[in-house]
């Protein structure tokens, strides 16, 4: 994230997630996700790379020390979107679901994310935050996947998954950020995770 700052500890716990990935002896942040469910991660589909080894860690706050907050799962299943196209972003379906193996307790560092209702498209100018561990400065890489979240009625809701920004960069005039609309993927996101 440009221009962000740290996010209060344990206040307003967000449903923000870190996923890493095993390499040379160690894990590695590689992008946000929310917790959907307390074994179900949403996260952008961009972020999968089939030969990597993925963990999630919940509870994280800061990504090199032990808080004793943080919970970690491995992953035991991947759901990339069936239309998702890597060599084209800019067509959508940029989500993809991770079940953990476990389930994630829920308290003062870990919540589940609030998804909108189907459907539902915000208006223009409508006040929305983002939150991850990304770069500040040259690129925002390892904020992809994360949440947009906005309140709705006075309840934060995880509307976007962060997708893509231009490739000048992360905080170009003209070049916003672009989310995946979660909102259009709600069905979806229920009858893969096998929510009610
Ligand atoms: C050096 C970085 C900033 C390059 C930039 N990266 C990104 O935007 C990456 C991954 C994009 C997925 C597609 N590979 N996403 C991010 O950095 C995120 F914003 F999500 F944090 C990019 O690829 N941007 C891009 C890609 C495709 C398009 C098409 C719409 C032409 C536009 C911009």
């Amino acid at each position: 994230v440009v221009g962000g700052t740290e996010a209060p500890a344990r206040v307003s716990p967000p449903p923000q997630v870190s996923l890493q990935y095993y390499s040379g002896g160690g894990w590695y942040h590689t992008c946000g996700g929310s917790l959907i469910q307390r074994n179900w991660v949403m996260t952008a589909a961009h972020c999968v790379n089939n030969n990597l080894n993925y963990r999630v860690v919940a509870g994280e706050h800061n990504l090199n020390a032990n808080e004793g907050s943080e919970q970690i799962f491995s992953v035991s299943k991947i759901i990339v979107h069936p239309y998702w196209n890597s060599n084209n972003v800019a067509a959508g379906y940029d989500i993809a679901l991770f079940r953990l193996n476990g389930y994630a307790s829920l308290n003062g560092a870990v919540q589940l994310a609030v998804l909108p209702q189907e459907g539902t498209i915000l208006p223009n100018n409508y006040p929305c935050y983002i939150t991850g561990w990304g770069l500040t400065r040259s690129e925002c890489r390892g904020d992809s996947g994360g949440p947009l979240h906005c309140a709705v009625n006075g309840q934060y809701q995880v509307h976007g998954v962060t997708s893509f920004v231009s490739s000048q960069g992360c905080n170009v005039l003209r070049k916003p950020t672009v989310f995946t609309r979660v909102s259009a993927y709600v069905s979806w996101i229920n009858s893969d995770s096998g929510r009610s």
